[in-house]
């Protein structure tokens, strides 16, 4: 359903650019009949005493020529302007813009408001919409901007929308030729996607079980070719999931691998290794279980071996299951 910015917004085939929206905003491109509010607007001193570009008085042929230039500018992928429309009303409150840096590596951040529209949160609110639009839009890596060194509010401002202070320097504004004034540089990097490096030592659960059998004899697993640590016998098992109970992981793996149904309540806990492996560390508690129902069956082609305590030396284990076997020797 197209609300009320839509109807009050010029025609959107006029607009040679993006229209980007936020709760109480749309940036769209500045047109040619914008000229006349965006001159009333930017007329006043305290705006653009604030502004390098920006002479005083402000003339009506400059806010005009500046629309031009914009357009000119976007065309050329040199800036993105925008005026700054209230959804509301569809009135004009300011301009907002980027300023491309050659090759596009970053681009300059420059905003002002008329004067009935600051305290408003309305500046933020635009920012953090063209930061968020930059960062999509183009390959940019930074983005920066300077205000003048008393412009407290505007400091504020970039430092909400994620600015950091990156220095101080001095600027010749429009406003008060012949003299530098001393201004204060901004800049927000992109955000580099935080990738998940497995680490060295990063623990890894896994749960095991020893199925011992009316005579007494565990059941072993052979590591199937083509997996890590290939013919090694373990216990049947295999990593908890998240949100995983070690109990619930077991039954599953135990279904999964084995074809068999265990009941959580007849997996009594036992011992646990823990193992520093080359690319994990091996956390992996070991359950005693002797109720099951079904015959232990190979699923995923792993051979099966029924082993007497005594016995399960002879069988080649990963290194975090041997210091197991002693223990299982002496309890069984
Ligand atoms: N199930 C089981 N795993 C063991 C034992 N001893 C031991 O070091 N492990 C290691 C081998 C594996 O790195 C890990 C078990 O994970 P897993 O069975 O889910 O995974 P996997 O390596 O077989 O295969 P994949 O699913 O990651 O491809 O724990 C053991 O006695 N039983």
């Amino acid at each position: 359903m197209p609300d009320l910015l839509d109807s009050l917004m010029p025609d959107m085939h006029a607009l040679a650019g993006p229209v980007l929206r936020t709760s109480r905003l749309a940036l769209r491109p500045l047109l040619a009949e914008d000229a006349a509010v965006f001159h009333r607007l930017i007329n006043d001193w305290e705006i653009c005493r604030r502004l390098p570009d920006a002479p005083f008085p402000y003339s009506a042929t400059l806010a005009t020529a500046w629309i031009a230039a914009a357009a000119a500018d976007r065309l050329a992928g040199r800036a993105e302007q925008f005026a700054l429309v209230d959804a509301a009303t569809g009135e004009i409150i300011g301009c907002a813009g980027l300023r491309m840096a050659k090759g596009h590596k970053s681009a300059d951040l420059g905003y002002w408001l008329g004067r009935a529209f600051w305290g408003q949160g309305y500046g933020v609110e635009a920012a953090r919409r063209l930061v968020e639009w930059a960062f999509a839009a183009f390959p940019i890596t930074r983005l920066t901007a300077t205000v003048a060194a008393d412009n407290d509010a505007s400091a504020a401002l970039l430092q909400r929308v994620g600015f950091l202070p990156s220095g101080k320097g001095s600027q010749i504004f429009m406003c008060r030729p012949g003299q530098k004034l001393p201004v204060k540089h901004f800049t927000l990097e992109r955000e580099v996607p935080v990738v998940a490096v497995p680490r060295k030592n990063a623990v890894l659960l896994v749960v095991a079980v020893a199925l011992i059998d009316a005579q007494g004899k565990i059941l072993l697993a052979r590591r199937p070719e083509g997996k890590k640590m290939a013919g090694m016998w373990e216990f049947p098992g295999g990593k908890v999931e998240t949100g995983e109970t070690p109990e619930a992981a077991l039954v599953r793996e135990l279904h999964e691998e084995l074809g068999v149904e265990v009941a959580a309540g007849d997996l009594a806990p036992f011992v646990f290794a823990s193992h520093p492996y080359e690319s994990f560390h091996l956390l992996m508690p070991v359950f005693l279980c002797r109720r099951w129902k079904g015959k232990p069956a190979p699923k995923e082609g792993q051979a099966l071996a029924w082993v007497a305590p005594d016995r399960l030396v002879e069988y080649p284990m990963p290194p975090a299951d041997r210091p197991l076997i002693p223990m299982l020797r002496d309890f069984l």
